[in-house]
C-alpha cells in the first residue's frame, strides 16, 4: 500500500465494567488505521461486542479513552453518518419492501428524495439485489436479508462499518459467498471495517489484522497482521499457517495450551 495511514480508532488502556460488576474489557489497547479490515476474534463473553459498541457510541468506557476519527464516539454517531452498524439479525421491517428498508435511514436523515433513491439503488446493486427492490423480507432467504442489511448500512456512505457476527446464523455456502462479496464492497467503498467473529477461518479470510481477545477477561491477547493478498485461497498452506497461528493464540489465551 505504502500510503500514510491515519488512525481512525484508538483504545487507550480501556476498562469496561458493567454495573453488575462484570469486567468486559480490561486494560484494552488497540489502534486501527483507515482502510483496515480488523476482526475481533475470541471466545464467547470475552468482550468483542462490548468493544464494538463503545466504538459505535452505544456504551462508554469505565476508564481509559476511546477515540473514533479523533473524537468522542458519541459525537461521531450523533453528528455524522460516518459509522454504520450491522448486527447478526438483519432486523428488516417486514411491511417495507427491500428498497424501502434501505431508504429508511436516509429518510430519517432527511436527505433529498431523488438522491435517497439513487443511493439506495446503488448499494442494492452492489450487494446483488437490484432485481429485488420490490420484494418483501418474507420472500428472501437469510443470506439475502443480510445483503439488504448490509446495503442499508452502506446507503449513507459511512467511513466505517461495524459488523457484529453478521454471518454467524447463515449456512456455510452462503457465508462464504457473503464473505467474498463483502471484500468486494470493502475494496470498492474503501471503508474501514471492524468485524466481530469467533470463527478463525472467517477472520483469516477477511482480515488485514486480527485482534485476538482473551477470555481472562476482556484483554487483547495478540494482534496478527495477515500478510496474504486478497482474494485469499482457503485451501493453501499460507492460509493454513495463519489459521494455526490464530487458533494457537486463541487456545493460549484460554489457558489450554502453552506456546512452542
Ligand atoms: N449490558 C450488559 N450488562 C451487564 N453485563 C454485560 C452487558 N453486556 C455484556 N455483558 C457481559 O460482559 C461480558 C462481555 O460481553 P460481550 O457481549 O462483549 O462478549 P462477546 O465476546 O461479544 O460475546 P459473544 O461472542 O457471546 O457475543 C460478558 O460476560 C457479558 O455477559
Amino acid at each position: 500500500m505504502g500510503a500514510i495511514h491515519n488512525e481512525v480508532v484508538s483504545f487507550q488502556s480501556v476498562d469496561k465494567v458493567y454495573n453488575t460488576g462484570i469486567v468486559a474489557l480490561c486494560q484494552f489497547d488497540l489502534s486501527i488505521q483507515e482502510g483496515e479490515f480488523v476482526s475481533f476474534l475470541g471466545p464467547s463473553g470475552c468482550g468483542k461486542s462490548t468493544a464494538l459498541r463503545i466504538v459505535a457510541g452505544l456504551g462508554e468506557a469505565t476508564r481509559g479513552k476511546v477515540e473514533v476519527f479523533g473524537q468522542n464516539p458519541k459525537d461521531v454517531i450523533t453528528k455524522s453518518n460516518d459509522i454504520a452498524f450491522v448486527f447478526q439479525e438483519a432486523n428488516l421491517l417486514p411491511w417495507r419492501t427491500v428498497l424501502d428498508n434501505v431508504l429508511l435511514p436516509l429518510e430519517l436523515r432527511g436527505l433529498d428524495k431523488a438522491k435517497r433513491k439513487e443511493s439506495a439503488i446503488r448499494v442494492l446493486e452492489m450487494v446483488g439485489l437490484k432485481d429485488y427492490l420490490k420484494a418483501y423480507p418474507r420472500q428472501l432467504s437469510g443470506g439475502m436479508k443480510m445483503r439488504v442489511s448490509i446495503a442499508r448500512a452502506l446507503a449513507a456512505k459511512p467511513k466505517m462499518l461495524l459488523m457484529d457476527e453478521p454471518f454467524a446464523a447463515l449456512d456455510e455456502m452462503t457465508r462464504q459467498t457473503l464473505q467474498k462479496d463483502l471484500l468486494d464492497i470493502w475494496k470498492k467503498e474503501k471503508t474501514t471495517i471492524l468485524f466481530v467473529t469467533h470463527n478463525v477461518y472467517e477472520a483469516v479470510y477477511l482480515s488485514s489484522k486480527i485482534a485476538v481477545m482473551s477470555a481472562r477477561p476482556g484483554r487483547l491477547s495478540t494482534v496478527i497482521d495477515v500478510d496474504l493478498p486478497y482474494l485469499r485461497e482457503r485451501v493453501n498452506s499460507k492460509f493454513t499457517e495463519y489459521v494455526d497461528l490464530a487458533s494457537n493464540s486463541l487456545e493460549h489465551s484460554m489457558g489450554r495450551k502453552e506456546w512452542g
